[in-house]
């Protein structure tokens, strides 16, 4: 697969002062067609200990493996990050096609990518003949205009993400009853990029996340018996980490503006988080007020305490929501110090932007163009540049009083 940008956009670039952009935005063109080569799972270690949950998940990753032929996957614990498994994927393997083609839609494809099996829900096309027990080619929608119930083969844009055997037949798909559109569909046995399938890796202590996700929880370091505040909470991943690091002693604040993903996370049941369906540039001190377009580093500095912490994060790599916010809150807000985190995984922050060389050199830019760059990272350290870009900044509140 590639993603193509328009010609003649291309072109205009290349012809203005844009030669460096243009070999950037390149970078990252290719490094979006696939997958991440790494999958990260984050241990509550409050519940379990890390020899119990290795051997838990290689059991279940054993039990897979027979299940669908494809083979286990190399696991290292982090090593700045004692609750932090990383699993290498592998691929682009080479597969064959066969006859009978399944279309499932692009979310699918997408799960496909990253190790899941495919349930009937995914399923936009499946030929007449297909039984259960069938091999199949399945295919991705690459732009949603297959459609539902399609008898022949779909000739539009679709990317092949691997075979599998069919559990179903097509009268089980399409003339599916509610309950049923659950089931398994098909057991990918050989698929183009190969990741442990995370839905049968279902344990209460193990949370599927990117690794900067981790990072950025482990830069705010909560405490036991420590009070935090996380201001955009669903679907709760770093609350959940927040909580698991204070071993769920303390309380944890979870707002979020969207009543359906806040009633969600409190669904979870997180010990010591309370949950409210809240926006939270509206979470302001007395006499305080939010100004329009600022992200929430400006109502979460007046929230802080004395010495406080505050960690601001983004899963973006623009400057503008990223350097450029640091900067503007630094320049309002004296009281506030920025400060390194003690694991510093993503690079500084982006040259050229308003932060200082030193400011710079305490942020971290998760920023999967660096794969490409010349030269790239170190093999041992793919698994921190191989990521989602994610941004975060660490800062300190000044003050006379002693608390976070
Ligand atoms: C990228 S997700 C956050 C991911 C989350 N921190 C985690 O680690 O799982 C962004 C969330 O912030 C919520 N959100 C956006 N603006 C908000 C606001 N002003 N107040 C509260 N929540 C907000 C969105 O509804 C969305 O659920």
């Amino acid at each position: 697969m590639a993603i193509q940008l328009d010609v003649g956009v291309l072109a205009c670039l290349r012809s203005g002062d844009f030669k460096a952009e243009v070999e950037s935005l390149e970078r990252y063109l290719q490094v979006l067609t696939r997958p991440p080569m790494f999958t990260t799972l984050r241990i509550d270690r409050s519940c379990i200990t890390a020899e119990e949950a290795e051997e838990k998940i290689c059991q279940s990753l054993e039990e897979q493996s027979l299940k669908s032929g494809v083979a286990t996957f190399p696991m290292f614990w982090h090593k700045d990050f004692d609750d932090c498994l990383v699993l290498q994927n592998r691929g682009p393997n080479s597969v064959d096609t066969v006859e009978k083609e399944v279309m499932v839609d692009l979310a699918c494809g997408m799960a496909v990518l990253r190790g899941a099996n495919i349930f009937i829900q995914g399923i936009m096309a499946a030929p007449t003949s297909l039984a259960k027990g069938d091999a199949v080619s399945v295919f991705a929608d690459l732009d949603k205009k297959c459609l539902k119930g399609l008898t022949t083969k779909y000739t539009g844009r679709k990317l092949f993400v691997g075979n599998g055997i069919s559990q179903v037949s097509r009268a089980d798909v399409f003339n599916a009853h509610s309950e049923s559109l659950r089931g398994l569909a098909v057991l990918m046995t050989q698929p183009v990029y190969e990741a442990p399938c995370l839905s049968e890796l279902a344990f209460p202590w193990l949370v599927a996340q990117n690794l900067p996700s981790i990072a950025c929880v482990h830069a705010l370091d909560p405490r036991p018996g420590q009070a935090v505040l996380d201001m955009c909470a669903a679907p709760g991943g770093k609350t959940s980490h927040i909580a698991a690091l204070m071993e769920h002693r303390g309380s944890v604040v979870a707002l979020e503006k969207s009543g359906q993903r806040a009633k969600k996370l409190e669904k979870m049941g997180l010990p010591g988080v309370q949950v409210f369906t809240f926006d939270a540039t509206k979470a302001l001190s007395p006499g305080a007020e939010a100004v329009s377009g600022e992200q929430h580093a400006g109502p979460a500095a007046d929230l802080l305490k004395p010495h406080g912490v505050l960690v601001y994060s983004t899963c973006t790599i623009t400057a503008a929501e990223n350097e450029e916010q640091v900067a503007k809150l630094l320049a309002k807000r004296p009281d506030l110090q920025l400060v390194a985190p003690s694991v510093q995984l993503g690079k500084g922050g982006l040259r050229g932007s308003q932060l200082t060389a030193e400011q710079s050199s305490m942020v971290q830019r998760f920023d999967p163009g660096e794969l490409l760059s010349c030269p790239g990272p170190a093999s041992g350290d793919l698994h921190n540049v191989d990521t989602i870009g994610f941004f975060i900044a660490k800062f300190v509140k000044a003050g006379q009083k002693e608390g976070t």
